[in-house]
């Protein structure tokens, strides 16, 4: 018997490739525990790529968030004990000084377009997960995949393990990562010089999107790194465009009702780290781009830590909250929420404090009774820190609330009527920064190529989207919008002169948008089970 007549008997003969699209969404339903599903669709990842990146596509909304938040929380605070093969890259702190040959190794090697690299030290709103961190890389690239159509074989995703400071994981006898803690600031530096070094080497076409690095370092290696290297920050810079494109349609909304002009916007932030004042900072936009300096702008702006209202004359303000430190507040401290709302009257209150519930009864009734259309965001993630879930936004406003969480809700009945919320997560943009960071060979990513990328998501409402209130497009056409996205930035590094491939420039929008479009890579579909 021939081996090709010996595989497909091993094929059952009554296998066809749209039943078995169906058997596997079965099995993956037949699941209770998100975690199950996240383990179940990683064993389709190697079994059947392919397939897998089908599933995803035509089963976004209910695959996103196994991929990603929230369950990807529970599978990075669980890696150690869920592990079961190699899925990405490790470079760890004992491979200093020869870092090179290690990302060498990479199988792919240099057709890899776009690795998202973390440290593990703050994954979502769960804290230092060490080695643990990996799967956030994995699930981000999942959706540049997904989300923009980048080849699956292109994508890197590394964990830097450089140790971790969680005693649980250094006394977990499972633990994958390194057993010491993390090192200091000089030790670091080092290592990150020498890590992004040997990427420009080794992978030289290659975009970083740092991610979930903790707030001091994020600031850091962004300051450090972004004009020398091809690098942008997803937590600063891709949360601070989804917000900015979010808050505009917010915004129309609220002006819509209230009667009052765009510009009165005061926003208030509660949580101040590198989302939060990376948010805060794309916000001036909001006002800037309605022709407002940015000094004014900034007086549109208050932010709250763990110890209340930042104010300047506050002792050891860390470096990264001082530029929206409140030089006009004169009294005690302000530290509860309410009062620091009775205080600022804010007509928009986002949250990214990582604090479960913050955003009580009494605080969004107060905003309901400050504003006609309260515009309240609680963007940590995981669901499980979100600072207000969104049935109760909807029944404490009476539905008048605007609403965009970072991790999914479902839409919710009130008084007969259904509210949809709004998603506001980086995942919107990021696909799309990336993808026309790549197909322009951007030098660097520009602040301009972050700021026209919001516009264009937020410009990517279409009329049924818009009849239906909402401030950001259905996830379902993901792909149409990170392709308009691309676009957008692709023109933004043209105009400050980053794009290395300069082809495009003479290309019309449509035909740039049309070759965007074809460059999207998609699963082969209607194929059976590799043997
Ligand atoms: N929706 C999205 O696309 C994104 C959401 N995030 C989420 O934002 C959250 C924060 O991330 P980072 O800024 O990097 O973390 P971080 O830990 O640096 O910042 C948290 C901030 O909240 C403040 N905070 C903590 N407890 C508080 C309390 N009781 N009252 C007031 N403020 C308090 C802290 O002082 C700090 O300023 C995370 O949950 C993360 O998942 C981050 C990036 C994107
Ligand atoms: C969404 C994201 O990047 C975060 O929560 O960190
Ligand atoms: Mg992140």
């Amino acid at each position: 018997m021939s081996l090709s007549i010996q595989n497909a008997a091993r094929i059952p003969p009554n296998l066809f490739a749209t039943d078995h699209r169906q058997r596997v969404l079965t099995q993956l339903r037949s699941k209770h525990i998100g975690l199950e599903k996240y383990i179940y669709l990683g064993g389709l990842k190697e079994r059947d790529p392919n397939l897998f990146y089908e599933i995803l596509l035509s089963n976004l909304l209910e695959v996103v968030p196994i991929l990603y938040t929230p369950t990807v929380g529970d599978a990075c605070s669980n890696y150690s004990h869920i592990w079961r093969r190699p899925e990405g890259l490790y470079v760890t702190i004992e491979n200093k000084g020869h870092i090179r040959e290690v990302l060498r190794s990479w199988p792919a090697g240099q057709a890899a377009r776009i690795a998202v690299v973390t440290d593990g030290s703050r994954i979502l709103g769960l804290g230092d997960l060490g080695a643990n961190g990996l799967p956030i890389s994995i699930g981000k690239l999942d959706l540049y995949v997904g989300g923009a159509g980048i080849k699956p074989s292109t994508t890197l995703p590394i964990c830097l393990d450089l140790g971790t400071n969680t005693q649980r994981f250094l006394e977990d006898p499972l633990y994958i990562g390194i057993r010491r803690k993390r090192p200091n600031t000089p030790e670091m530096d080092d290592f990150m010089k020498e890590f992004m070094e040997a990427m420009k080497e080794v992978f030289p076409q290659l975009l970083v999107q740092f991610e979930d690095f903790s707030t001091d370092n994020a600031f850091r290696y962004l300051d450090m790194f972004r004009h020398q290297k091809r690098v942008f920050n997803d937590d600063i810079q891709g949360t601070g465009s989804v917000v900015l494109s979010g808050f505009l349609n917010a915004a129309r909304l609220a002006s819509a009702a209230s009667g009052k002009p765009l510009s009165d916007q005061r926003i208030l932030f509660f949580g101040a780290g590198s989302a939060g004042i990376g948010v805060a900072k794309q916000l001036l936009s909001f006002f800037t781009l309605q022709g407002m300096a940015e000094e004014e702008a900034k007086k549109h702006i208050w932010t709250v830590d763990s110890k209340g209202l930042i104010t300047a004359d506050r002792k050891g303000l860390q470096d990264h909250k001082i530029f929206f430190a409140r030089t006009d507040y004169q009294g005690p401290p302000l530290t509860r929420l309410a009062d620091v709302i009775n205080y600022v009257k804010p007509t928009a209150l986002l949250g990214l404090s990582t604090v479960r519930n913050a955003f009580t009864e009494d605080v969004v009734r107060l905003m309901a009774s400050l504003n006609t259309r309260p515009i309240i965001f609680p963007l940590s993630n995981p669901v499980s820190l979100c600072e207000v879930d969104y049935a109760d936004a909807i029944n404490w406003t009476n539905g008048s609330v605007i609403f965009a969480s970072g991790s999914p809700y479902k839409s919710v009945e009130f008084q007969s009527q259904i509210y949809e919320p709004g998603q506001g997560n980086n995942m919107y943009v990021f696909p799309g920064i990336g993808l026309g960071s790549i197909l322009s060979k951007a030098r660097h990513v520009t602040d301009s190529m972050v700021e026209q990328a919001s516009i264009a998501l937020a410009t990517s409402l279409n009329a049924e989207e818009k009849a239906a209130g909402l401030v950001y497009p259905r996830l379902t056409r993901i792909r149409d919008i990170s392709a308009h996205v691309a676009l957008a930035v692709v023109r933004a590094a043209q105009k400050d002169n980053v794009d290395e491939n300069t082809l495009f420039r003479n290309l019309s929008d449509d035909a740039l948008l049309d070759y965007i479009k074809a460059k999207q890579w998609r699963p082969t579909t209607a194929h059976l089970p590799r043997l």
